[in-house]
């Protein structure tokens, strides 16, 4: 496996007790000006957290991916600092600046004359590591990105779907197992179906690995979905918000976020937020085939269950009293359990989704982590 213990460290959306040694990429008024005079980002101080996923997100042209080759200087920056794990970046040597970072765009960008194998072990040969040790690695994260190395190692990136490519690209990003990955529109080129499963895909290797993902994104979904804290850019480089991606949804900090969040925000909340424990309420136990959901499922995964018990056979026959009621099993139940599992929380209908819903929107109570509050 990975050289990296998995990580359990993830942060959450309070500061405090928050040092700048917590940060791994740290924006200080940071100015880019591009020769023909444009602004592309006037002056930005920004930080991203050590192991998070911070996603920027904004209109065309806002100063996104200026600010995302910043960090590995493929563009220099006018003025300002910009300081990568504890390294003034404009201090350290450009080539070795890029290969201690890992860099993923959306055209991918794979040697079209080398197998998969050898462009996954291009870096660590390039940092020096001997042919056994980089094939060995080739073949690890191959494996962590879904693709069986025996059967697509040996392939050239012009026989493997689009989908394959970008986790082809992934791969080789991570191939050293850089503290930091930059992420430009890396899914942008595959349909919305794959695009999904590689996005939860990815999500669970960052989390396995612990990487500091910066991800530049027009798409909101995206950024809500795979993002620790979101980032909404204006023209200019201009931080609109910079918050968790509920707090993104549900209260916008300015009418350019409103914007970009559009009437989609309750739907995508849906998406984002999770069933939880408490979220099963007792009265009473479930139907034995009433549909049955897991903690850590989407609240939209569960209305669905919802609407499927109270159309179908089960909800409705069950005699459960209330038409719509689906089983709460805890998230380590078996896959075919069933609403009779002996581990069973509860119950959940529309109105608990809703509840729910409003718990997850509702800013934090100062007071949230005092037992006796
Ligand atoms: N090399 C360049 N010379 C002059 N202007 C540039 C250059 N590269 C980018 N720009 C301008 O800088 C601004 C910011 O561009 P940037 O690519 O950072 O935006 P973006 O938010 O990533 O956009 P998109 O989502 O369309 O990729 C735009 O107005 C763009 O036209």
């Amino acid at each position: 496996m990975v050289d990296n213990q998995p990580l359990d460290r993830r942060p959450g959306s309070s500061t405090s007790g928050r040092t700048a040694a917590d940060d791994a990429i740290v924006f200080e008024h940071v100015r880019k000006e591009y020769a023909d005079g444009t602004v592309a980002v006037g002056d930005l101080s920004l930080a991203v957290r050590r192991h998070e996923i911070l996603a920027l997100v904004g209109p065309s042209g806002c100063g996104k991916s200026t600010t995302l080759r910043m960090t590995n200087r493929l563009v220099e920056p006018t003025s300002g600092r910009i300081v990568v794990e504890g390294t003034d970046v404009t201090r350290e040597d450009r080539v070795r600046l890029r290969r201690s970072m890992g860099y993923v765009i959306q055209s991918v960008g794979l040697f079209p004359h080398r197998t998969v194998a050898q462009n996954v072990a291009t870096v660590p040969g390039l940092v020096g590591w001997d042919r056994r040790r980089a094939r060995a690695r080739a073949s690890e994260l191959l494996e962590l990105v879904g693709l069986d190395p025996d059967r697509y190692g040996k392939r050239y990136p012009h026989e493997l779907s689009g989908g394959e490519q970008q986790r082809v690209g992934v791969a080789r990003a991570l191939a050293t197992d850089p503290p930091v990955l930059l992420m430009d529109e890396p899914f942008g080129a595959v349909d919305p179906a794959g695009r999904r499963r590689l996005q939860e895909e990815f999500h669970r290797i960052q989390r396995e690995l612990g990487t500091t993902v910066m991800l530049v994104t027009h798409d909101i979904d995206e950024a809500v979905r795979l993002g620790d804290r979101v980032a909404v850019f204006s023209r200019g480089g201009v931080v609109e918000q910079l918050d968790d991606p509920v707090a993104v949804l549900s209260r916008p900090a300015t009418d350019a976020v409103s914007d970009l969040v559009g009437d989609g925000a309750p739907v995508r909340l849906l998406g984002i937020t999770r069933v939880s424990r408490e979220d099963a309420t007792a009265g009473g136990p479930p139907a034995p085939d009433a549909p049955v959901v897991r903690v850590g499922d989407t609240l939209a995964a569960a209305l669905e269950a919802v609407a499927e018990a109270s159309t179908g056979a089960g909800g409705a026959e069950a005699g459960a009293g209330v038409g719509g009621r689906v089983a709460v099993l805890p998230s380590d139940a078996p896959a075919d359990a069933r609403a009779d599992h002996p581990g069973v929380l509860g119950t959940l209908d529309a109105a608990g989704v809703l509840a729910a819903l409003r718990r997850a929107v509702e800013p934090e109570p100062a007071d949230r982590s005092d037992p006796a509050a």
